[in-house]
């Protein structure tokens, strides 16, 4: 339980994360505490390079920690995270299935019957707006389209936790956006825990209730956290020019700005973020 009285979904204790390249061990990240509350959307912002994707990563349980602890729902996480849903930048769609059956795939790994996991992913299709799309291929969708049957792949378990990396960086900003708009109408209600990657304050700030900054690397540190307390729902197509977010948007920013400077600068003098290794 946290000070404010929510259950902890995903606790970080002095994590730190290594990678061991070229005979050399790289500290990605240090000593990294990090609490998210149940039903929370928290995001994790930071200079390229800084170790989002592998914080997320330790919390999926696909790295283990050099040192310190991860807790999922207050039990050490040991393995895989099972209880997480996961959606990264590039969708892991299967080319010889249908949409259909991309979004039953992972009920099918799970011995759900052909009949029940087909009618649960008809209508996860048509959630997302597919509807009709069932038999298409994944080379013959769109972009926007291959998004929305990976958020269905990655809804249909019914999770507690969603882990996100980047989900729709490699999208255009209109579809991003509508994209955006339409995982906030899902998640609203469904009580799950999102952690979402992303290098993009502006996404951050509009569907998260926290921000989490990282330091720029190496040993990344939390910088600061910052309650973004715009009101919900959200239209994410307005709320860009509020003034409000504009605030919580530059407070940010203006911590963000002197990791990205560091991050230049080191790269620059040729210490670019890795080059220990
Ligand atoms: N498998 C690996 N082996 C060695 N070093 C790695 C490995 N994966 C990541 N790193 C290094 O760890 C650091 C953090 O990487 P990570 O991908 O977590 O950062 P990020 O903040 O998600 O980056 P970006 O914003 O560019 O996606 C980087 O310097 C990266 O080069």
């Amino acid at each position: 339980m946290g000070d404010d009285g929510v259950a902890t979904a995903i606790e970080l204790r002095g994590v730190t994360m290594a990678y061991r390249a070229k005979g050399a061990d790289y500290t990605a990240v240090s000593d990294v505490d990090l609490t998210v509350g149940t039903g929370r959307f928290v995001s994790v912002v930071g200079p390229t390079g800084c170790g989002k994707s592998t914080v997320l990563n330790a919390v999926a349980g696909l790295l283990t920690p050099a040192a310190g602890q991860v807790l999922v729902d207050g039990k050490p996480l040991r393995g895989l995270n099972r209880k997480a849903g996961y959606m990264f930048q590039q969708d892991g769609l299967l080319p010889w299935k249908t949409v259909l059956d991309n979004v039953a795939f992972g009920l099918q790994l799970r011995g759900v019957s052909k009949s029940e996991r087909a009618e649960l992913a008809r209508d996860w299709i048509a959630r997302v707006g597919l509807a009709g799309f069932e038999d298409a291929y994944p080379h013959q969708l769109s972009g926007g389209m291959r998004k929305r049957t990976a958020v269905a792949q990655s809804w249909i378990g019914d999770p507690e936790m969603l882990l996100m990396d980047e989900p729709f960086g490699a999208l255009d900003v209109q579809t991003r956006q509508v994209m955006e708009n339409e995982l906030l109408t899902l998640w609203t209600g469904s009580e799950k825990t999102v952690l979402f990657v992303t290098h993009d304050l502006d996404e951050a700030v509009s569907l998260s209730d926290e921000v989490v900054l990282l330091s720029a690397g190496p040993a990344s540190r939390i910088v600061g956290t910052y309650a973004v307390d715009l009101p919900r729902p959200r239209n994410l197509l307005d709320i860009r020019t509020s003034p409000e977010f504009t605030e919580i948007y530059r407070a940010i920013w203006s911590d963000l700005r002197d990791e990205v400077m560091k991050t230049y600068e080191r790269t620059s003098e040729g210490d670019a973020v890795g080059a220990d290794r």
